[in-house]
């Protein structure tokens, strides 16, 4: 086989015409075992994940993890399913969030999007656009804050779906935008409809953070920080004091320490000081997902009850919501003006 890959299916593309790229994290394509073994395979494969030496880390991921953790997440998966599009939740709103935007910048623009781990490929997706004629391709990857185990892999499967491509079109990454103005307003807009909304008044609002180890922090990934700037702007815009939207670490991956406060005990510990109507906001993911739903909507919703709490609410990701298009055409459409001729 030729080293390198055919040309792109349109002879010429347009020069100038920019193709937007939305990528995401990846989801199994079902919630059996295989479908749900094959994706944390290829995710928790990937050295940006876990940084452990594979000669170490690989036994273990191929002998405990892969025959146990495949059961345990697909029962997860299947208790927040979207039975109506037969997918995951990340997956329908990744795809809704792409069209919804492509409708925003109109057929001249294309808009594609790809999955760093499972499908639809980063590969795919970049096909998808050079096929569309785009020369010019930003790439989006949809992290508000950034981490290397997320941004900085979505970015490196981009580059390496280019890697082959005799005819590359040139390229742009959108940067982190924990504080853009347009994110924290769509976050403003989601705190207040939902409490505007609901039957009481939370005594805090725990913003809830994908967690990620310490020791990658204690490298240089500055995650954390980010998470920091988010919600110092949030605060500022909903008029909060730091106690009232403190900040928490969800989703710990195995025996190592991880950013704290972790959630679950944080929430746990509320009832004791009084604190017994919550609501969670979780501002590190722009749709909702198997974190979102399942980890904080059923696990934690059912410790803080049975630690004597009364009221919990879930603020829902910004998913497909104007607010939540907004932000993205914002984010693609400054990009672009970096092209502009
Ligand atoms: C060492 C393991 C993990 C690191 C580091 C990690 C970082 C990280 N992840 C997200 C966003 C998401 N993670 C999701 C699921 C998920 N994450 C891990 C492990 C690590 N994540 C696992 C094993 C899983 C699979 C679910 C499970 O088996 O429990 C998801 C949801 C995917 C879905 O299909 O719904 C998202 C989104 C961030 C933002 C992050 C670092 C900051
Ligand atoms: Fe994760
Ligand atoms: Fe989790």
């Amino acid at each position: 086989m030729a080293f390198f890959h055919r040309a792109p299916r349109t002879p010429v593309p347009q020069e100038g015409r920019t193709g937007i790229l939305l990528l995401n994290l990846g989801t199994p394509d079902d919630t059996g075992y295989r479908a749900v073994r094959r994706y944390l395979k290829e995710f928790l494969s990937d050295r940006r994940v876990i940084e452990a030496s594979p000669l170490i880390w690989q036994p273990i991921l191929q002998g405990v993890v892969l025959s146990v953790r495949p059961f345990r997440s697909g029962e997860a998966y299947a208790r927040i399913w979207d039975k109506t599009h037969n997918a995951s939740p990340l997956r329908v709103y990744t795809r809704a969030q792409a069209e919804a935007l492509q409708t925003r910048l109109g057929t001249e623009t294309p808009v594609a999007w790809g999955m760093r781990y499972g499908r639809p490929s980063v590969s795919d997706a970049v096909d998808e656009l050079m096929d569309r004629g785009c020369d010019r391709i930003i790439c989006l990857p949809l992290y508000p804050q950034y981490s290397a185990t997320t941004t900085a892999t979505a970015n490196d499967q981009f580059f390496r779906s280019l890697m082959k491509l005799r005819r590359q079109p040139a390229v742009h990454t959108i940067p982190s935008f924990p504080d853009h103005p347009a994110y924290i307003k769509a976050l403003e807009n989601s705190v207040r409809d939902r409490l505007a909304d609901l039957p009481f008044r939370p005594q805090r609002i725990i913003a809830s953070f994908h967690g990620l180890p310490e020791q990658y922090v204690e490298a240089g990934d500055y995650y954390p920080q980010d998470c920091e700037r988010t919600i110092v702007a949030l605060r500022k815009a909903l008029d909060l004091r730091d106690e009232q939207m403190p900040v928490t670490y969800q989703s710990r991956f195995g025996p190592t320490e991880w950013v704290k406060p972790y959630t679950a005990p944080f929430a746990e510990a509320l009832p004791a000081q009084g604190i017994t109507r919550i609501a969670v906001i979780m501002p590190g993911f722009m749709a909702d997902c198997i974190e979102t739903l399942d980890e904080i909507g059923n696990e934690l919703r059912h410790a803080f009850m049975n630690a004597g709490g009364e009221e919990f609410a879930l603020i829902p990701c910004l998913n497909d919501s104007k607010d939540a298009i907004d932000v993205i055409e914002t984010l693609a459409v400054q990009a672009m003006k970096g092209w502009a001729t």
